[in-house]
């Protein structure tokens, strides 16, 4: 079946359609899925934001933002079919009698309607309100909801709870941009596909795994959001444990929504708690001052626009989690992001046990670990470190350290590679909720990351230095080193 066949028309109504996301990266996608020719031909793009704007004004901005944002040159034949889809309505989203004249808008268009909530989720509720005043829900329409969802258990509790009054779960899509990503997609190919791998994904195989998400920006000029999340809400609660989940997760017995998001949550759910008594041991946090980047010097989060100079918030957190289960204990995950790290650079290490005897000793005293490293981005692929001969007459065997690298460039040259947003928005069109996350594994997460910055608040336990521009903090080197392990750098 094509993406097609299964996707009916729809009003793709996104509130908040003039705001930085919509413009940056949903209007970018849903150009691209036209390119691709993956839209209904009857869809309509409504964009809903508080400005009076004619239709004409509005397609002039979609216009300039395509061309900002979008890689590639143009098509003008996809251009103005895409033109054709959109749709202008000013809407205040917190003034609930506003909402008749989305509904004068949407009655003349298809029945089934894919809600967007591009903007601040503490107007979720606000939405949602007006949606059903102007009796605008309907059980075949879906929500999208963006990150953060809270900044705490409790706070994610109340936003879902304000949403769920209205859509039921079936209708929810909460995003986590990292699902959409090829090579976090491709983790369940390399562990599901290949038997070489899922026979040997366990504790009796693994000695340990790293996860790296590491980045070269700072704030960018949103200092004031950030210092409310900090690295742990910003990327840990979600994008990292997401990898994990999929990382970690027992087979599903399919690709539905309801089989992976089950196996992740029990991934999530085992995870062994880090509280006040362990956190020193299990947890570091860091925040960069004044340092280098590709040589130019960079100032520190505290001397950041908008700083203030006694922020405790970290930009940086390094984490050994455990997942108390039968395939993963006493294997330890090591988890570490940042800001203003040298580069961006994301990847999975996993590290398998060495070989229990080594036959080679004459020509190589230590045998090292099999490694397998997962790319995330930039410069995705697969890389698998392995003993190999040195080919040659040589009476005594001489053996070395090798890999196979399958580089995704260089193997599949003539592919695009596909924004995670693209590959979002066209699962909200087919209506498959897979690659979103469901409430029970937000509030999971929310409880594993609420008892760290608990116990960061109760020790007291400020955030350690780092130079913007190096790997983050002493402390979580030591943080490995303390099991006779070490960062790949
Ligand atoms: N930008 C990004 O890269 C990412 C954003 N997100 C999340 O996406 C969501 C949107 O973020 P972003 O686009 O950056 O935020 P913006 O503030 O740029 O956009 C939000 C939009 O909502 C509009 N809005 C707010 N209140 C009202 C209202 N009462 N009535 C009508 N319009 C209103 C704003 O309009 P006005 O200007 O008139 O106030 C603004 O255009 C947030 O939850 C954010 O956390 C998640 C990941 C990445
Ligand atoms: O959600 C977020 O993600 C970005 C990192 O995303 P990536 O796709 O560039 O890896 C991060 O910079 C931002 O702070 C966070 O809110």
């Amino acid at each position: 079946m094509s993406n097609l066949d299964c996707q009916s028309a729809s009003e793709i109504v996104i509130f908040g359609a003039l705001g930085d996301l919509s413009r940056r990266k949903l209007l970018p996608a849903l150009y691209q899925l036209e390119v691709c020719g993956l839209i209904n031909e009857n869809s309509r793009i409504v964009g809903a934001a508080r400005p009076e704007h004619t239709l004409e004004e509005f397609k002039t901005i979609v216009l300039e933002n395509l061309n900002t944002f979008v890689k590639e040159q143009l098509n003008d034949e996809v251009v103005t079919r895409f033109m054709n889809r959109l749709v202008y309505q000013e809407l205040d989203f917190k003034d609930s009698s506003s909402f008749t004249k989305l509904a004068d808008t949407l009655a003349t268009g298809n029945d089934t309607r894919i809600y967007y909530f591009s903007t601040a989720p503490s107007i979720f509720g606000d939405i949602c309100k007006g949606l059903h005043h102007a009796d605008l829900i309907q059980d075949q329409d879906r929500v999208v909801m963006e990150k953060p969802i809270g900044h705490s258990l409790e706070s994610s509790i109340d936003i879902n709870n304000q949403v769920s009054d209205y859509f039921k779960e079936n209708q929810t899509y909460r995003i986590d941009h990292y699902l959409g990503k090829e090579t976090v997609l491709n983790l369940l190919v390399l562990r599901f596909a290949n038997s070489l791998f899922s026979n040997n994904w366990d504790r009796d195989s693994i000695d340990h795994v790293q996860i790296t998400v590491a980045e070269s920006v700072g704030i960018e000029g949103r200092w004031g959001f950030y210092d409310g999340a900090g690295q742990m809400r910003d990327m840990v609660q979600n994008h990292m444990l997401q990898v994990l989940s999929l990382l970690a997760m027992e087979p599903p017995a399919d690709l539905s929504a309801e089989s992976v998001r089950i196996e992740k949550l029990k991934v999530v759910k085992a995870l062994k708690p880090i509280n006040k008594d362990n956190i020193k041991e299990k947890a570091v946090r860091g925040q960069y001052s004044d340092g280098f980047l590709e040589g130019s010097a960079v100032p520190g989060y505290l001397n950041e626009e908008d700083a203030n100079e006694n922020s405790n918030t970290e930009t940086f957190v390094a984490i050994k989690a455990e997942i108390d289960n039968w395939r993963w204990t006493g294997v330890p995950f090591y988890l570490r992001t940042g800001k203003r790290m040298p580069k961006k650079h994301s990847e999975i290490v996993v590290h398998f046990k060495k070989p229990p005897h080594n036959i080679f000793k004459d020509s190589y005293s230590d045998l090292p670990a099999n490694k397998l490293t997962i790319r995330l981005q930039p410069d995705e692929g697969v890389e698998l470190q392995m003993m190999n001969k040195i080919p040659g007459i040589a009476s005594q065997m001489r053996i070395q350290e090798n890999k196979l690298d399958l580089s995704f460039s260089d193997t599949y040259q003539d592919q695009r590679v596909v924004d995670a947003y693209e590959r979002l928005m066209l699962e909200i069109l087919n209506g498959n909720q897979s690659l979103f996350v469901s409430r029970d594994e937000v509030e999971a997460a929310w409880i594993w990351a609420d008892s760290i910055i608990d116990a960061w608040k109760t020790t007291g336990e400020s955030p350690k230095p780092y130079a913007a521009g190096s790997w983050g903090p002493v402390s979580s080197i030591s943080l490995i080193a303390r099991d006779d392990r070490q960062w790949v750098e």
